[in-house]
């Protein structure tokens, strides 16, 4: 039985602390899988504080041990600015590198090459034009900004991680289940955050004109038949940093309900694969603007897959700020 496996049944039979150590101990042996474990502990703070320079001095010695899927994660973490400066080349680099062995690796340079993306900082083509579908409330349509394969990308990424989705209480500040969102969501930690995605966002900071210090993480939803997200606004009540534009990003289309609606205008988008819609919350006066409550109305047949930007008036610390 591999160290992971030994440590996942100690897990399970409520030995936390002997696999901890297990852990620990095939990590000081050099052991590829158990570093990576210990980066990843790292990266959340679990079983000891967060501290991201050690995180990439466990990946490092990972990476030396020939564990691909630290050199991998490297890359990731590397394009997305993660414990280091951002450098688009430096990951092209250790993807490269890490595409001559790994599967997940080649994938993605693949779909960058697609893209254009690989030599051009992560940027790719340029922007096909919007079509302005409302001015109140002030929103865009891009057809198609997203490729097919990048929308599959996405729903992979992000389905090992669906949890049932939950809301920011008004009162308590705190993030709680209730039935306003039933769907299932997760939010794309940095680790997810591959140059693939990492390529998406900044084509989607284009797109709504902003940037990605201004992002929260990104959200994927999942709505299943009876699923909704109800009537709602994007902002927050009495935050200083307001969330000023949303990006929702159409993963799909095989289902039936599960539009998006604004009541005030009437204005109803039913997405197609790839389309990016794009909506500014506030008004010219900085407020939240009326016209932008929006619903997800429920899906009747099939699965909705939906990634969901909420974007701040100025840089937000997705993975502290909360
Ligand atoms: O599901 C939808 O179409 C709407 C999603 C939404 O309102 C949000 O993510 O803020
Ligand atoms: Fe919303």
């Amino acid at each position: 039985m591999s160290v992971a496996a030994r440590a996942e049944a100690l897990v399970r039979a409520g030995r936390g602390l002997e696999a901890r150590a297990l852990i620990e101990d095939a990590a000081f042996r050099g052991d590829g899988v158990a570093l990576l474990l210990m980066a990843f502990w790292r990266l959340y703070g679990v079983n000891g504080p967060r501290d991201w320079v050690e995180m990439h001095r466990l990946l490092d010695r990972a990476i030396a041990a020939g564990h691909t899927p630290a050199l991998t994660l490297k890359a990731t973490l590397t394009a997305n600015g993660t414990g280091v400066p951002a450098d688009w080349e430096a990951a092209m680099r250790l993807l490269t590198k890490a595409a001559k062995r790994d599967a997940p690796a080649k994938a993605q340079l693949e779909l960058l090459k697609a893209q254009d993306a690989v030599d051009n900082a992560g940027a790719g083509r340029a922007l096909p034009a919007p079509q302005r579908l409302a001015d109140s409330p002030d929103a865009v349509l891009y057809p198609g900004l997203v490729r097919p394969a990048e929308c599959r990308w996405l729903i992979a990424a992000a389905t090992p991680e669906i949890r049932p989705s939950t809301i920011v209480d008004p009162v308590t500040g705190q993030s709680r289940p209730d039935p306003m969102r039933r769907a299932g969501a997760t939010n794309l930690g940095p680790e997810r955050v591959d140059p693939v995605v990492q390529m998406l966002l900044q084509r989607l900071a284009r797109a709504s004109d902003t940037t990605l210090p201004q992002f929260e993480a990104m959200a994927v939803l999942r709505y299943q038949p009876g699923d909704e997200y109800r009537d709602h606004l994007d902002t927050l009540p009495g935050v200083e940093n307001q969330r000023h534009t949303t990006v929702l990003t159409y993963l799909n289309d095989d289902y039936d309900g599960g539009a998006t609606v604004f009541p005030e205008s009437g204005l109803s988008v039913k997405g197609k694969r790839g389309d990016v819609l794009v909506f500014r919350n506030l008004d010219s006066a900085g407020r939240p603007d009326p016209a932008t409550r929006h619903a997800g109305t429920p899906v009747t047949r099939g699965t909705k897959w939906l990634s969901s930007c909420w974007i701040r008036q100025r840089a937000y610390d997705s993975w502290s700020a909360r």
